[in-house]
């Protein structure tokens, strides 16, 4: 028996034992780190074989030294790249950190047509604020969840959103109104509260002050850094290490928004289950008609697959972030790109406006069954993405070989990076590229168009799943707009210059367009 104070014994044989189990362990691992390491060189090489290595790449560094400008030097580098390459070229990130970067339509198709799951070069620094939704899932999981989240998205569903839609572009216009006319005024900050207003709505039926207090919302300012937090990450090489970014200033503040955004939805799911339990003790039925409409929680807590099983709370408060995430600064990007094209373009501008007040006469708010009339709109907002996609670049890992139409092949394990942008901008594909021409997507010109070369919402079985929640959005919020506003650039500050972050924002100061009432 041992008494206090006494020390366990390690006989001589035990530390033999114990030292050659330390070295079968290191063994183990050096062996497995090596033949990782000899596997992403081959890997890498036998790319760079197949593809093109564009000039300017450092031995260390890669292609990051040409990064630029918060990422718009490589960006622009890409466009005159795929003059000379048309399909695909290599990226190099780093001695080891290399993807294929491809933009062709065709070559597109191959990839997209695939569900190889998300690379976790940049999803992963998603993960800890998005879990695994929709957005960062894969395999079983993400299929399961994508079924059961796409009534969600089904056209009944989304016809009282629309409503919702033009609640919040109004509450935006009023604060418009109350500008002195002809100020200039940073649209992309008024789009990104707009957006999340109406997604605080449509997902979770919160309906808050955001646009009109002073105050800024917790919640909100956590959701604003948690996007920022993760764009730094993205092009900081030492942030990148998970234990560097733990112990760093940056990776705390995103720990604590992170916990923020957490509990927040947590409450609301909690609040809503316990509604929902008190509702079935009365008459289920009258309360869910008496509800105007369902929100997205509604659905996820609805949701059952053929066994009959739901979503957990941590797979629902996944989701709910997931749609924070995704469905208000994509949209919010689009709508601002969108209004600094028609403020450029004033006929267009005019013409918009023209169709949205014969719409309209003089409502205030779209509904449903208007926004197909909306036709010259939705060119505008279509050859605005076109030109300024929201998701500028989208990463798979290859969970299988690839081969391309033309015989050129990516082995497993290879990262695949699809550059909306450069195939948005592919001379190739596109004849002049970089002028806005709406009438591209008339029913005329869109004729025989590749189904994969205008893909602002992804394509194939993970395409955007609120790709239709996004469009209603964007025209319904142009008209509104366009009713009561005219633009025009400022050209007392620079053009805006769009920055490829993980969506296409503007650099500082932002973007800058001057608005006048026209209703004053
Ligand atoms: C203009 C607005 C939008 C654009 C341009 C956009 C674009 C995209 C793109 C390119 C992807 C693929 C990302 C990838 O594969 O990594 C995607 C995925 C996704 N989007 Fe959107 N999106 C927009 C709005 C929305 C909205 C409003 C919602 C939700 C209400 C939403 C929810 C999602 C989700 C959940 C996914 C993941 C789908 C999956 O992998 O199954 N998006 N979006």
């Amino acid at each position: 028996m041992t008494k206090p104070g006494d020390v366990f014994p390690i006989g001589g044989t035990s530390m033999i034992t114990l030292t050659w189990a330390t070295i079968v362990v290191i063994a183990v691992v050096v062996v497995k780190v090596t033949i990782s390491l000899w596997n992403t060189v081959r890997r890498n090489q036998k790319m760079a074989k197949e593809f093109p290595v564009p000039p300017g790449s450092h031995w260390l560094l890669g292609h990051m030294v040409l990064l630029g400008d918060e990422g718009r030097g490589l960006m622009l580098k890409a466009m005159e790249w795929s003059k000379i390459y048309k399909y695909a070229h290599v990226i190099r990130m780093g001695p080891l950190l290399q993807h294929c970067s491809v933009y062709h339509p065709d070559y597109v198709k191959a990839v997209m047509s695939r569900a190889d799951r998300k690379d976790d070069y940049v999803y992963s620094f998603l993960r800890p604020w998005l879990g695994d939704g929709l957005l960062t899932s894969a395999g079983p999981k993400w299929f399961r969840n994508r079924r059961l989240l796409t009534p969600g998205f089904h056209f009944e569903i989304l016809k009282p959103y629309v409503r919702l839609f033009s609640e919040s572009t109004n509450v935006m216009l009023k604060n418009w109104e109350e500008l002195k006319s002809g100020s200039s005024i940073d649209v992309f900050h008024h789009t990104s509260l707009m957006t999340l207003d109406s997604m605080l709505k449509c997902a979770l039926s919160q309906h808050t002050d955001c646009q009109t207090s002073r105050k800024t919302n917790d919640y909100i300012a956590a959701v604003y850094d948690l996007a920022d937090l993760t764009m730094k990450r993205g092009r900081t090489l030492l942030l990148r290490s998970d234990l560097i970014y733990a112990l760093s200033a940056d990776g705390k503040k995103y720990r604590k928004a992170c916990n923020l955004v957490h509990e927040y939805a947590k409450r609301i799911i909690t609040e809503r289950r316990e509604a929902l339990k008190q509702r079935h003790t009365q008459d289920d039925e009258e309360a869910t008609n008496k509800k105007k409409y369902l929100d997205f929680l509604d659905i996820l807590l609805k949701a059952r697959d053929e066994d009959g099983n739901g979503l957990t709370d941590a797979e629902i408060r996944d989701e709910v972030d997931t749609f924070m995430f995704e469905g208000h600064d994509t949209t919010a990007s689009g709508l601002a790109w969108t209004l600094y094209c028609l403020a450029r373009h004033p006929g267009h501008q005019e013409k918009c406006r023209k169709e949205a007040q014969e719409m309209l006469q003089g409502r205030t708010e779209v509904t449903w069954d208007l926004l197909p009339s909306l036709k010259y709109i939705t060119m505008c907002v279509k050859e605005a993405i076109r030109l300024f996609p929201p998701v500028p670049m989208i990463f798979r890992h290859l969970e299988s070989p690839l081969t391309f139409p033309d015989g050129r092949t990516l082995p497993e394990g290879s990262r695949v990076g699809i550059s909306t942008n450069t195939l948005h901008h592919n001379p190739h594909v596109w004849e002049n590229p970089m002028e806005f021409d709406p009438l591209r997507f008339s029913t005329e010109n869109s004729k025989g168009r590749h189904p994969f070369a205008f893909i602002p919402f992804a394509a194939g079985p993970r395409n955007c799943i609120g790709q239709h929640f996004a469009m209603n959005e964007l025209k319904t919020a142009v008209a509104l707009i366009l009713q009561r506003f005219s633009l025009t650039p400022d050209n007392t500050l620079p053009e805006p210059i769009p920055v490829p972050k993980l969506i296409m924002r503007a650099k500082k100061p932002g973007l800058f367009l001057k608005i006048k009432s026209l209703t004053a």
